[in-house]
């Protein structure tokens, strides 16, 4: 453990400690993918939180202009120490460094790490490259990705922004011409970027080409002053976010040379001709696919720490009618609906855990064949992006959520850092690709490998269960409920589902409906479906890397948290497909009898995580379980307390009292 035990810790918390059937540190280290990687992880934090520079009081007491003002600083500190520890290219030691130093404050020079860069690698020509890489790594040049307008964020072909190509100056000329083409969100845009990757529609030789990407200078490099004909500001407060200037740009007439325009798929030549380099043009969406499979861990990783709070929180919350007289009054989680909330939500967070390793494994074996031109696997990739980002940050969002409301009144407290992930989490599910249109571009996919199935085409390796037609339904009476068995009944699940809708599907087409329309008849069944592939995936996954576990012990718990995890799914899904009622009242004793199986370990698989109470901000959460101390301290620090008698009470309280008209004050 990272943690140093600063407070006497109490004796509730040792006690569930002491009850782990396994070795807690082993599947930290599975779950950090090796040993060596837990000591890094580990070294690094340390680093961090050795340094004071990095110290100071919590954000959720100051204003959002002050949030924002900590949130450049330590950014900026983050890239000054990485350079002194020369870790700037280790992409695992900075990750780890940026998460440990900014826990709770989303950078404002987030979005230049997680699109900037990663399009200037995936987008440019080898000699734009090399123009622009380095001094974006340097912070010479900080950027942002400006795809969403305002009146377009999911149907990026409508995008409105023109860059017009002028050959008599060689240069593009970057236009909003409408209100509605006034870029809107970009993270970073507001105030902290001076570059931005555009994305706009391509005009020359009297043609539209459609989207392309075009970099554009949107601020002075030495006064910061934004340029002429740039209009750019903050979109003001959201939901959460505080910490980020996200924001607004309006492009009159900018002119931009005509080698800013990314040419790695396509080009402008100096007399206007276009050219196209690769037959697939949406590989100009190659960032969006590479965030998608970034989301999928980052919501693991939420839950993971909310699960973590609320677990600790459950052990040491007593609360409600002694078994016994003179007994105490019981812990949450001995209440077996408690186990129940929490317990799913600790087994949907290592299933989105694993299952977004064989996406990110997917994604980089695939990524070096994209770049050459050779696009066989993309479609797979994208639909699993797609479909698992949806999945996995719903999911998210929701265990965060019921954690929260685990944690009852202290969980609407700031002081739990519960809101704080809620509110970090929950924009996945609208950024990157609306949740409900990602779910489509799966079930899009999953149509046309029903068909390529009937046409005895060979499919990816994840859609390889599809058929053209149905097969057996896997018996759940008689033998034991293994998670093989599980399983297979998902699998079973998911391609019945799918072969319904195609069937309606075919039928609406057979019907002579255009394409187009018959997808929109069938597109709420749709999304079921496309949810049901990507659960799947993750219980493929989730019991993959169950048995490859060395260790036993580790191998039979994480054997019992994946049954859950399924058996749940099959109970959830019961009503998309027949299941009899005593198939279901199977699963739901099987649920019962693994929560009292689980339960002695629940403190041990959150604690696997090994989140240090650095990166947990939570008072309600922290390693020592001394809660209600700790909670005292924190209201103590309130602004509000600064002063016995605040000065509202002189300004309207006394003279409301004492009769006087407050209309005027
Ligand atoms: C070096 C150090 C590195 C350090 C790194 C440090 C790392 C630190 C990590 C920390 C963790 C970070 C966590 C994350 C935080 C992230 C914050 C992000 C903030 C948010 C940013 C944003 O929010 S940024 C805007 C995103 N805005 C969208 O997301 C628009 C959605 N909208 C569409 O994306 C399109 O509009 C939509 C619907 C597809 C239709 O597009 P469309 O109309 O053109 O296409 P159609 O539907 O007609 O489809 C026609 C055919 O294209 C196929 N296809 C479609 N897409 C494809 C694709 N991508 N690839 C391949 N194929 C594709 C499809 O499958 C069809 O194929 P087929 O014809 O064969 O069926
Ligand atoms: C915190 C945050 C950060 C962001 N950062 C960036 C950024 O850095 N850069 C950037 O370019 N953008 C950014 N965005 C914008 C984001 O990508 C878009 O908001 C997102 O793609 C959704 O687009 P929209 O807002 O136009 O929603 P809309 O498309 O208007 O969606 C509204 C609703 O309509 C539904 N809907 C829309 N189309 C369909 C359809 N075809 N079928 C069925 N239902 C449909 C959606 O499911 C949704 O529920 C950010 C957004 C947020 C919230």
């Amino acid at each position: 453990m990272t943690n140093p035990v600063v407070q006497k810790v109490n004796p509730m918390l040792t006690e569930e400690r002491a009850k782990a059937s396994f070795p807690v540190e082993e599947l930290t280290y599975i779950l950090d993918g090796g040993k060596f990687n837990t000591e890094k992880r580990r070294e690094i934090e340390e680093l961090v939180t050795k340094d004071p520079n990095f110290e100071h009081p919590p954000i959720q007491f100051m204003t959002r202009e002050q949030q924002y003002s900590l949130a450049v600083k330590k950014a900026l500190l983050v890239q000054q120490r990485l350079k002194e520890l020369d870790m700037l290219d280790d992409p695992y030691a900075s990750y780890f460094f940026r998460r440990i130093a900014m826990p709770r404050e989303v950078s404002p020079i987030g979005l230049h790490w997680v699109m900037f860069v990663p399009t200037l690698m995936g987008q440019c020509s080898d000699e734009q490259r090399e123009r622009w890489l380095q001094r974006a790594l340097n912070y010479e040049i900080i950027g942002t990705y400006a795809q969403t307008e305002m009146g377009h964020g999911t149907f990026l072909r409508g995008i409105e922004t023109t860059a017009t190509y002028d050959p008599s100056s060689q240069q593009f000329v970057l236009h909003s011409p409408t209100t509605t083409s006034i870029k809107w969100w970009p993270g970073g845009l507001g105030k902290t970027c001076n570059y931005a990757v555009v994305v706009a529609q391509l005009h020359t030789q009297g043609r539209c080409h459609g989207v392309h990407m075009f970099l554009v200078q949107l601020r002075d490099e030495s006064t910061h002053r934004s340029l002429p004909g740039v209009v750019c500001g903050d979109i003001g407060p959201k939901m959460g976010y505080h910490t980020i200037d996200n924001g607004f740009l309006q492009l009159n007439s900018v002119r931009i040379p005509r080698e800013n325009m990314l040419m790695r798929n396509a080009e402008v030549q100096p007399d206007g001709t276009y050219i196209r380099r690769v037959s697939n043009e949406k590989l100009t969406y190659g960032t969006m696919v590479f965030v998608r499979s970034l989301i999928v861990s980052d919501a693991a990783r939420g839950i993971s720490e909310a699960a973590t709070i609320a677990v600790r929180y459950a052990c040491v919350r007593r609360q409600g009618e002694p078994s016994s007289p003179g007994a105490p009054e019981p812990r949450l989680l001995d209440y077996p609906v408690h186990q129940y909330r929490l317990l799913t939500c600790v087994a949907n967070c290592y299933g989105l855990w694993f299952a977004s390793e064989v996406l990110r494994d997917l994604y980089f074996t695939v990524q070096p064949d994209v770049l050459e031109g050779r696009t066989e696997r993309l479609p797979e990739t994208h639909a699993l992006s797609a479909g698992l980002k949806a999945v996995g940050s719903n999911r998210g969002a929701a265990c965060v959520e019921e954690c929260r409301r685990c944690c009852g009144g202290f969980g609407f407290s700031e002081a739990s850092g519960l809101p704080k992930i809620y509110n970090d989490i929950n924009p996945a599910c609208t950024y990157e690709g609306e949740n409900t249109v990602m779910l489509l571009q799966t079930g899009r996919h999953l149509l046309k490998c029903v068909e390529r199935a009937r046409r005895g085409e060979q499919l990816a390796p994840s859609d390889a269960y599809i058929r053209s037609r149905p097969t057996p339904q896997p018996k759940l009476a008689g033998g034991p409920l293994t998670a093989d068995l599980l399983l297979g009944w998902l699998r079973w699940r998911s391609l019945s589902m799918l072969l319904e809708v195609s069937g309606r599907f075919n039928s609406f087409i057979e019907q002579r409906q255009a394409w187009a329309d018959a997808f929109q008849a069938v597109s709420r069944r749709l999304t079921r479906c496309a949810e049901a592939h990507c659960i799947l995936y993750v219980g493929q996954a989730f019991l993959d890397s169950a048995k490859a576990a060395e260790n036993p012990k580790i191998c039979g718990v994480l054997t019992s948290l994946c049954r859950l995890f399924l058996l749940n799914e099959v109970v959830s899904g019961a009503g998309d497909v027949q299941l009899s009622r005593s198939d279901l009242a199977r699963c739901q004793d099987a649920i019962d009898s693994l929560l009292t199986e689980l339960r002695p370990n629940a403190v041990a698989l959150v604690e696997a995580f090994d989140l240090p109470d650095r990166m947990l901000c939570s008072v309600i959460g922290r390693y020592d379980g001394q809660v209600y101390e700790a909670m005292l301290q924190w209201a103590r620090q309130s602004p509000l307390n600064a002063t016995d008698v605040h000065e509202s009470y002189e300004l309207y309280t006394r003279q409301f009292l004492a009769g006087r008209s407050l209309a005027k004050l």
